[in-house]
């Protein structure tokens, strides 16, 4: 069925205000304590958002089956978090899909591993990802699945390249997986298969980059596991990610690259012509550039000195708008009509198409272009993830997506400020350009240092992003628009592992064991501004509302009823 664009008109709420539409990335609600950064950092204007206006201010759950995930044990991410903010419906995600995937054994039965196995007869199996059980781009007890059903459906020689977390775990974890997968190679080798980790680097120096922020990134992964080059050469992987720590300053994320050589010194397990590889992350945003590197012909980011001949699948489709990878072993969530296009085509499909005297008045007044900003590192949040893992737009004419570039190279606690001011600079002059009804930025501080663990640092980034909103909401008061202040999930609010009391948990030499990852904590949704209706608030009948509902809510605050199968909205109208 056709779907039905045109959104029905709010029954109170006026259109033509401009809406800012503020996410803090890593921004959760949490026990003020001396961890918990965003407590610590001065943030007068969100203190004031949740002091000011207790019925324009609340929390939502922004983690586990809330966003899609398997259980609620799993800690909200950017893709899910994004994905349900944009899309205004739960949707099951990659983590879960993969998991229904193996448990049913469908993943054996589609084309994508029909294809790869067509290799195993006479090539390499080659699986590459990051290897943690953080649940946020891959699962390590995924990969055994995969591995041992690979082997049971002919894959003779297999060859794993790792990429250590730190970052969606605790650093330091990578030598236990490490342990993990080889114990698991090994019994691989016993039933006669040739089974081997081949290669390795920390995730955020080899290979995940993500949104073409540095593409040595990628490059220093592919001279690893393609062409079986690298600068560090060990006998196992264990021994290299030991010997590697131990390096002063080094941590699991940024382990540089290595490859594993036999007795003679060769790389044991370069890809080439006629074997199959599978990137095996679900989450598409640090994969994409290197599914670029394995599939496109043309392709001009960094010489590949050598470009094998492969049969390559992605765990998932990565990018629904490019079809990339080509293969693929199960089916990403199909995540259609986004809040995005559903605003889009109310601003301009409606004056395009049939419905000519309701259009031209649509046109008048919502003329409707989004502008979307953020720099490199979260870039594509508030579009590729927003828009349901879709890049480009929807209509050219009438969004316009731009990006702040990243600082590269560089650990993010060491600027901690990032781009913030220039983020909200852009925000502020797009608000007061009258050129847009939604102005939709995300501010990176809370996540990016958040996951560096330095605690100093977050608390200078939390301030910072609290002095970018204050810019957004100057402009916003500025032109008579309308805020909605909110998060993705939680990190900068808790950096410290605890036990289930609560307290803060020692690891063997008595130091307090930083968590560099996100965290299960709800986060805050405020809304106001001198154009919000005076009698909106936040509904008191929606009990565990979660961040899939704000979707429906902004298109309210646009003068829009949302579809009927999105999430309830959050707010109602008194009439006073
Ligand atoms: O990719 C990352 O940086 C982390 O694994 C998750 O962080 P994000 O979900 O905030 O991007
Ligand atoms: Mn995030
Ligand atoms: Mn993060």
């Amino acid at each position: 069925m056709a779907t039905a664009w045109t959104l029905p008109d709010h029954p109170k709420l006026p259109k033509g205000k401009t809406v800012a539409v503020v996410v803090l990335d890593g921004w959760g609600e949490a026990n003020p304590d001396e961890y918990n950064c965003i407590h610590v950092a001065q943030t007068p204007v969100m203190d004031s958002l949740k002091n000011g206006a207790p019925e324009k201010w609340r929390l939502v759950k922004a983690h586990g089956t809330a966003v899609g995930l398997p259980s609620d044990d799993d800690m909200g991410n950017s893709e899910v978090g994004h994905n349900a903010l944009g899309a205004g419906r739960i949707f099951a995600q990659g983590a879960k899909l993969v998991d229904s995937a193996l448990a049913s054994g469908k993943i054996y039965d589609g084309e994508g591993f029909n294809y790869i196995k067509e290799s195993f007869e006479n090539g390499t199996l080659h699986l590459i990802g990051l290897l943690s059980d953080g649940g946020v781009h891959s699962r390590l007890d995924q990969v055994q699945l995969l591995l041992k059903g690979a082997s049971e459906r002919g894959a003779k020689r297999i060859r794993v390249h790792i990429l250590t977390d730190g970052r969606d775990v605790l650093d330091g974890s990578s030598i236990g997986f490490v342990e993990t997968l080889e114990n698991d190679l090994s019994q691989l080798r016993e039933k006669g298969i040739d089974a081997q980790i081949a290669s390795g680097g920390g995730r955020m120096y080899v290979t995940m980059d993500r949104y073409e922020n540095d593409w040595g990134v990628v490059k220093r992964g592919w001279d690893a596991q393609v062409l079986g080059e690298a600068p560090h050469k060990f006998k196992s992987a264990v021994e290299a990610v030991k010997t590697l720590r131990a390096v002063p300053d080094t941590n699991d994320q940024y382990l540089p690259p290595f490859v594993i050589v036999d007795e003679s010194g060769n790389a044991v397990g370069p890809i080439v012509d006629g074997d199959a590889v599978v990137t095996f992350n679900f989450r598409a945003d640090r994969m994409v550039m290197l599914a670029k590197a394995l599939e496109y012909a043309d392709f001009d980011k960094f010489d590949r000195v050598r470009v094998p001949k492969i049969r390559y699948a992605g765990m998932l489709q990565y990018d629904g708008e490019l079809l990339l990878p080509k293969r693929y072993l199960v089916s990403p969530p199909e995540i259609e009509r986004t809040s995005g296009e559903y605003l889009v085509k109310n601003g301009v499909r409606t004056f395009a198409c049939r419905q000519v005297t309701h259009s031209f008045y649509m046109f008048i007044i919502f003329v409707l272009i989004h502008e979307h900003r953020s720099e490199t590192v979260k870039f594509g949040h508030v579009t590729f993830f927003w828009n349901g893992n879709r890049s480009g737009y929807f209509d050219e004419s009438k969004e316009e997506y731009v990006e702040v570039p990243s600082d590269s190279g560089i650990t993010f606690n060491v600027k901690p400020k990032m781009k913030a001011v220039e983020i909200a600079e852009k925000a502020r002059d797009a608000i007061l350009s009258g050129k847009f009804d939604q102005v939709r930025v995300n501010l990176p501080n809370g996540d990016m240092v958040g996951h560096t663990g330095d605690i100093e640092a977050t608390v200078v980034a939390c301030k910072a992003a609290d002095e970018a909103v204050k810019i957004i909401l100057d402009a916003v008061e500025q032109v008579g628009g309308i805020y909605l202040v909110t998060a993705d999930h939680g990190n900068a609010e808790d950096m410290v592992k605890r036990n289930k009391a609560g307290k803060p948990l020692l690891d063997k030499s008595g130091a307090i064991q930083i968590l560099t990852s996100h965290t299960l904590q709800p986060v805050p949704v405020a809304i106001g501004g001198p154009g919000l209706h005076p009698g909106v608030k936040f509904r008191s009948d929606i009990e565990t509302p979660g961040l899939a509902n704000v979707a429906a809510t902004v298109m309210n605050l646009h003068g829009f009823e949302a579809p009927a199968d999105y999430e309830p909205t959050l707010i109602e109208v008194a009439d006073n």
